[in-house]
């Protein structure tokens, strides 16, 4: 098989500076030789250059298997990626596959040498560089990810959200264009979390750096991403920033994923007396609660959520979870009445 060089360009293909850095278009694939069971399906989206993307969604939706097709390890079913208007390389077109422009920090640590220490762990990926080169920058990117004390460990010795970093000095000390990331903070405890966060979002501020990185669980990255890609069952459901996709799904899927939204029907939202011919969700915070003995409504179980609670009321028909942050906590059965400030009802 022949190395070919990094892009294959389309002629037919304009690319627009300035434009995304990502163009998928319709694009599918699919793991069985006949086709039927498609793990990413008829997906088109841009990935937008020196922005943090993240790609979420429920287990199995297909969000590894997009990273995947995006870096070029797999070749598409149908549909194509390209990488600044060039059409990223697959396995069939390079002897080492990936893009050249792009560095995957791939789930489990398998690219680290668990034997070796942390310093050679990440200078190694500098082969032919001088010495005093590969030193400096080396002690700069452990540096930038906090792990120089780290530098004579073994990394058997090291946490998981310590190799974690590891992994990460290892992709970047090449200086990639795009950082792409499978489940970043799995292995990172919450008080890491946000330190880790916060690097990669000053990194990308500094360098321009595109990151895409894969979450099934959303909350953790609404503060980090510049966009999100929802997908379910190998499709893209909805497209947008945290913001709008918080405020506004397009989807009851992404209500739920996003915002733990209550879901209601038509018949159900009747119930609570609106009038809506979609099914509507309202947030949890979009509901408050006070004590009244006239209401339909009880508490039905109250759960302790640290710096709030989580209320679950009920009239025996409907069950709805509202979130209390103040200091009187609603006894379980107490009667109480609701007030909700907003909802939205959906298209699907
Ligand atoms: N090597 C494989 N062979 C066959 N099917 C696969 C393979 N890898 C993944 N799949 C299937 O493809 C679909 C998408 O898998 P994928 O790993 O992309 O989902 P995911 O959203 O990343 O899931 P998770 O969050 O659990 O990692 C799933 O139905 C999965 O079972």
């Amino acid at each position: 098989m022949a190395h070919l060089s990094s892009c294959q360009y389309i002629p037919s293909d304009i690319h627009v500076p300035g434009l995304a850095a990502i163009h998928a278009e319709h694009l599918s694939f699919s793991f069985h030789e006949n086709n039927v069971q498609f793990a990413v399906e008829n997906s088109s989206f841009d990935i937008d250059e020196g922005k943090i993307t993240a790609i979420i969604g429920e287990s199995g939706s297909g969000k590894s298997t997009l990273l995947r097709l995006i870096y070029g390890l797999l070749e598409p079913t149908d549909g194509s990626v390209r990488y600044k208007g060039w059409q990223v390389p697959t396995r069939k077109d390079k002897l080492i596959p990936g893009h050249d422009a792009m560095k995957l920090v791939s789930q489990g640590f398998d690219d680290l040498n668990t034997y070796a220490n942390v310093w050679d762990n990440v200078a190694s990926q500098l082969p032919n560089t001088d010495i005093k080169r590969k030193q400096d920058k080396t002690a700069e990117i452990l540096q930038r990810l906090r792990i120089d004390h780290l530098a004579k460990k073994r990394v058997a010795d090291i946490s998981g959200g310590e190799k974690q970093r590891v992994a990460i000095c290892r992709a970047l000390i090449n200086e990639p264009e795009v950082l792409l990331m499978d489940e970043p903070f799995n292995q990172v405890d919450a008080s890491f979390r946000d330190t880790l966060q916060q690097d990669i979002k000053d990194i990308v501020k500094e360098t321009g750096l595109t990151v895409i990185l894969v979450s099934h669980d959303p909350t953790e990255v609404l503060a980090l991403a510049d966009n999100l890609i929802v997908m379910k069952s190998g499709k893209i459901l909805d497209q947008n920033n945290p913001h709008v996709l918080y405020s506004n799904p397009s989807h009851p899927y992404t209500a739920q994923l996003l915002a733990k939204s209550n879901i209601l029907q038509v018949e159900q939202a009747q119930n609570l007396g609106i009038t809506s011919e979609k099914p509507i969700a309202i947030h949890q915070e979009w509901i408050s609660i006070s004590p009244s003995e006239q209401s339909t409504f009880f508490v039905k179980d109250v759960r302790f959520r640290g710096f709030y609670y989580e209320v679950v009321v009920s009239n025996n028909e409907i069950n709805l979870h509202a979130i209390i942050t103040s200091q009187i906590i609603p006894q379980k059965q107490q009667a109480v009445d609701l007030t909700i400030s907003h909802w939205i009802a959906f298209d699907h």
